[in-house]
């Protein structure tokens, strides 16, 4: 496990941090004065039962959705709604429940994208064909090939995206987002389709995605994945946040199991 300052006790950098938002379409209220933040280095898990606002949440951190009062700080600067890919420069990068991917493009083509995202080089150098470009161009295929070997597929590199089988292709998307070089990545329902080896795999890679210094944020139905993986979990029911805490603190709450459950909190405690 990484040495982030939440296990370390050392101080803690916030690389985003939810401060009382609210959202409502029209006269429904989807997110109720939440508040939260994201530490350097963690993986944060978003949980709650159905149309609890995990993903109004997960949008208004993307800079999908606006709130409607309250706010989102990334990196200590306010977040206001961006196109996706002044997102993705702003250091956010994302993956999303329906794969979305080149499909084709070769493998190693749909990570050199993502590191596009992230290139300093011009219009002009790329077209001119540049010392900078080529020099720049060649750093960046080296690193998608590192990235391809952290998410397991580096043997595929050539292969059309389409070919790849369901599995190999969330962990390209994985390998693509981080190569836009994010300060924070989201993954949106990693595990959806998965079986229960994949899905021991993929807590496997995302641990090693931390590990490699990313501060990942992890929307999941999966239970048992989000417990066995995050080091911190929110918890949110009928857009309010009802619990946060460690994943052994999130087991025992008597909140959190009655929202899973649908009791009363007094009988589930
Ligand atoms: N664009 C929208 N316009 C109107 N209502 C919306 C919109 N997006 C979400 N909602 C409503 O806000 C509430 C929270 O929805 P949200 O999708 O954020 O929940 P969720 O926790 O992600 O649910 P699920 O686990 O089912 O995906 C729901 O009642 C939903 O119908």
């Amino acid at each position: 496990m990484s040495e982030t300052g939440a296990q370390t006790g050392g101080p803690l950098t916030k690389v985003l941090e939810v401060d009382d938002v609210t959202i409502r379409f029209g006269g429904l209220t989807a997110l109720d004065s939440v508040s939260f933040d994201i530490r350097e280095g963690e993986i944060l898990g978003l949980i709650g039962p159905n149309g609890a606002g995990k993903t109004t949440c997960f949008n208004v951190m993307t800079g999908v959705y606006q709130a409607t009062s309250g706010q989102v700080l990334f990196d200590g600067k306010p977040l206001t709604k961006l196109a996706r890919h002044k997102i993705t420069q702003l250091g956010i990068a994302r993956t999303f429940q329906n794969i979305r991917l080149f499909r084709s493009m070769t493998v190693l083509e749909n990570v050199m994208v993502g590191a596009d995202a992230h290139s300093k080089v011009g219009f002009w150098d790329a077209l001119l064909r540049t010392p900078r470009h080529r020099h720049t161009e060649s750093e960046s295929t080296t690193r998608a090939k590192e990235l391809l070997k952290i998410v397991g597929i580096s043997a595929r590199h050539d292969e059309l995206a389409a070919n790849l089988s369901y599995g190999d292709q969330r962990r390209l998307e994985i390998a693509r987002a981080m190569a836009t070089g994010p300060k924070l990545l989201c993954l949106d329902e990693p595990a959806a389709g998965f079986n229960p080896a994949e899905k021991l795999k993929l807590m496997e890679l995302i641990r090693r995605v931390r590990d490699e210094g990313y501060t990942v944020l992890l929307i999941e139905h999966d239970m048992r994945l989000v417990m066995g993986v995050t080091d911190r979990i929110v918890v949110l029911e009928f857009g309010r946040k009802i619990a946060e805490g460690t994943p052994a603190e999130i087991r025992d709450n008597p909140a959190v199991i009655a929202a899973y459950l649908g009791v009363d909190e007094e009988d589930a405690s």
